[in-house]
């Protein structure tokens, strides 16, 4: 087996051909690298320079976007507030998120449609306008990876496009400090968990502490690839696949001695996606693995289970 993820280049965007090598790592080990992606450097660059000026906020700046005020996965996860792995202590770490960006009047806001709400933004401008570019540069190569995903499994390359284009997706600006000398024994920066989307697109600096479980338990390196994407199978298409494709177990120890930032982008479909084996992943004869569920009912089942905040029904 081997102890190196796939590195695949999209440039050229030759479907049929790269569908092929992706769909070979999404059966395989459920993570690969991808170059040529098209995302410029110079907004990677910016968004990382971004994610430097919000974690180096008072801590009373943060707290005016707390998740817990803004609700719906949205705003600041303060250090060790959350646990991935439920067995470890809290993760080593402190994170925003951003949903998709709606004006306060779109009808899924009066609606109530789950995952729907507006983001809380630190009053900088160009820290929001810099967020929403790379969302869009990060769903849009999401989107095009789903084309290869279909084209993959037998299905039209559009056949994802309209139930992934106004999405629960999360971006995710991460930092975790170095590791301190008084961590409790097994804390780490991000306990050993699964994602919960569909894919998720993760853009590291140069620091490392990225571990991938492979399918015989032996734990790898993931390597930083400089410029590249770490793109792994959440666990929603794992299951829209019938386990064709596999979500791999992973997590961050950083013993760097530094801090660490990191990027992910959390591409979960739209809320009412039906999530049903798709056609030809079921053999004949045989069950689907998993009954059929929306998008934002898996969703939430799954944030529930790893966020404090969200226990007790509270709306966010
Ligand atoms: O920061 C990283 O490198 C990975 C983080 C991660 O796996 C997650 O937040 O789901
Ligand atoms: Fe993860």
């Amino acid at each position: 087996m081997s102890d190196q993820l796939p590195v695949i280049d999209l440039s050229g965007r030759d479907l049929p051909r790269l569908a092929a090598l992706i769909g070979a790592a999404c059966r395989e080990i459920g993570f690969f690298y991808v170059v040529g992606h098209g995302v410029p450097q110079a907004l990677i660059d910016q968004t990382f320079a971004q994610a430097r000026w919000f974690f180096a906020l008072d801590p009373a700046e943060k707290a005016r976007v707390a998740i817990e005020r803004v609700g719906n996965n949205r705003g600041y996860a303060a250090l060790k507030s959350e646990a991935l792995d439920p067995t470890r202590p809290a993760d080593l770490k402190e994170a925003f998120n951003v949903g998709l960006e709606l004006a306060a009047d779109h009808p899924d806001l009066q609606a109530g449609v789950p995952f729907r709400g507006l983001n809380g933004w630190p009053a900088d401008p160009a820290f929001r306008a810099t967020l929403l570019a790379y969302f869009d540069q990060t769903q849009a190569l999401g989107a095009w990876l789903h084309r290869a995903f279909a084209c993959d499994l037998g299905l039209p390359p559009d056949h994802f496009e309209a139930l992934i284009d106004r999405p629960m997706s999360t971006l995710r600006l991460l930092h975790y400090p170095p590791q301190p000398v008084e961590a409790e024994p097994g804390q780490i920066g991000a306990g050993e968990h699964t994602d919960y989307g569909n894919i998720t697109l993760l853009m590291t600096d140069d620091v490392g502490g990225l571990q991938v479980r492979r399918r015989d338990g032996v734990w790898i390196e993931a390597p930083v690839v400089p410029g590249a994407y770490v793109v792994n199978i959440g666990d929603c298409l794992m299951r829209w696949t019938n386990d064709v494709y596999v979500s791999t177990p992973h997590r961050v120890v950083n013993a760097s001695g530094r801090e660490r930032f990191s990027i992910a982008y959390f591409l979960d479909p739209n809320p009412d996606a039906l999530v049903a084996a798709l056609p030809g992943t079921v053999a004949p004869g045989a069950q689907p693995n998993h009954p059929p569920v929306t998008a934002a009912d898996y969703l939430a089942g799954r944030l529930d289970a790893t966020y404090a905040h969200r226990r007790g029904g509270a709306a966010g």
